[in-house]
């Protein structure tokens, strides 16, 4: 029996997401391992930074009361390399010669660049300066961060700079929000494995990679990629052992209302179904539910309309399980290629954007067909066409979703 499904929109199905549980928790990693990674706990600087009165430039450093009358001739006490310590008193006239990032003598209160320097021929201990300086060149202690100061704030994804902040202060350790362990199903008895040869009626995985990819590059962790054909005993037993060890599945296929589209099945025996039908072309059969308090977002197996659902269902779950919003961009855009099809469904197209001096302009790149996959590689943004019974004009205002990595 054909199940009545309700369709919703865009809007109502990505707020029915965003009121998901998600199995998000906290672990530790060393610092060299937290690139993109969320932090989870605000980090505050254990000491004042920099932690030693610093020298900003190679030269010569001097008392106050010996700052006058140049050009003069200093006695040099010695040299101050960067990561070295000089424990001696600068007297009257006397000073040291000084690298840059080197530790200044508490009794050092300027330094004079070595260029503003004379050598004294024959008296390798002495050093003419020349002119005097306004300027102190020294970066005092705590002049950057104080102690107890915030460095960076729970919730901020890190980047390497971030990570040179915690290894400016010696962490080597950072608490940051676990990433999702995903497994993805991809199912169809027309599935062939890369190995084999092409077979009549049969086709090649190519939702597998594509949804791999998608998954890793938004900071899941792709445990497990699996082809199966439509089996529902298969995918039951499939899914039972996944949901074990991963905290989202993502399947894709098998999801329409024809004989063998189990997850369709599985959907109307989940705990929760959260939707499975959409107001929105490609991808009106997407389906979202959870079974044995997993998330499961169940795509389809048109290449178009796998890819569109990704984006605009998947990526803010993914995001949200760290912390973090969505990573498109919502703009608005001017539709500079006409297209004249209607639809009674609002379409949700791959595009290409340039952005120029009166604001984004986007055009259709490619298929709109939601079985196409040539235009995949190239599409940088998706926009929508709302549903009307005449074709959307050229020049009018799209919603537009700028995609990331692209
Ligand atoms: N009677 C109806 N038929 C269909 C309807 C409908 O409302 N009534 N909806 C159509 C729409 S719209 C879509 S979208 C598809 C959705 O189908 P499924 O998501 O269930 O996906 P499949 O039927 O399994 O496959 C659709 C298409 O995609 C190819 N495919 C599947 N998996 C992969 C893969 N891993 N890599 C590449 N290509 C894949 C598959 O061979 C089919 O060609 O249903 C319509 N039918
Ligand atoms: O829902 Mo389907 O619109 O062709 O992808």
């Amino acid at each position: 029996m054909l199940d009545r499904r309700h369709p919703i929109n865009l809007a109502e199905a990505q707020a029915r997401l965003t009121t998901v549980k998600l199995p998000t928790a906290i672990e530790t990693i060393p610092v060299t391992e937290a690139n993109h990674r969320t932090l989870a706990k605000d980090i505050t600087a254990p000491y004042p930074f920099p932690n030693f009165r610093r020298s900003g430039y190679d030269g010569y450093a001097i008392r106050h009361a010996d700052d006058q009358g140049y050009p003069k001739v200093f006695k040099v006490l010695g040299e101050v390399q960067a990561g070295a310590n000089f424990d001696g008193v600068l007297g009257e006239n006397e000073t040291v010669r000084i690298m840059t990032g080197a530790h200044v003598p508490d009794t050092g209160d300027k330094v004079i660049m070595l260029e503003q320097t004379r050598a004294v021929p024959e008296h390798d201990d002495q050093i003419k300066i020349m002119t005097g300086s306004d300027r102190i060149n020294i970066t005092d202690a705590g002049s950057e961060f104080a102690k107890g100061q915030t460095l960076l704030t729970a919730g901020t994804e890190l980047n390497p700079g971030g990570l040179s902040i915690l290894a400016a202060f010696g962490y080597t350790e950072v608490a940051v929000y676990r990433q999702p362990k995903v497994a993805i199903i991809t199912t169809g008895t027309e599935l062939l494995q890369p190995t084999d040869a092409p077979q009549p009626g049969k086709i090649y995985n190519s939702n597998g990679p594509l949804i791999a990819g998608l998954v890793q590059e938004n900071g899941g962790i792709v445990t497990e990629v699996v082809q199966i054909p439509d089996d529902y005993q298969l995918l039951q037993a499939n899914l039972t052992r996944l949901e074990a060890a991963n905290d989202l599945i993502i399947t894709d296929g098998g999801v329409s209302v024809g004989d063998f589209d189990y997850l369709a099945t599985a959907a109307r025996e989940a705990d929760q179904l959260i939707f499975n039908k959409l107001s929105l072309r490609p991808g009106s059969v997407t389906t979202a539910f959870v079974h044995n308090d997993t998330f499961i977002m169940a795509l389809s197996g048109n290449p178009g309309a796998c890819y569109t659902g990704f984006y605009m269902f998947m990526e803010p779950v993914l995001r949200r399980f760290v912390n973090q919003p969505s990573r498109l961009k919502k703009v608005t855009a001017t539709l500079v290629k006409p297209y004249d099809k209607t639809n009674g469904y609002d379409k949700l197209l791959r595009g290409t954007y340039t952005l120029t001096a009166t604001g984004y302009q986007v055009q259709l790149h490619g298929s709109d067909r939601s079985g196409d996959l040539g235009n995949l590689q190239a599409t940088s943004c998706l926009f929508m066409i709302p549903h009307s019974p005449e074709p959307i004009a050229l020049n009018a205002e799209v919603d537009t979703w700028l995609l990331p990595f692209k």
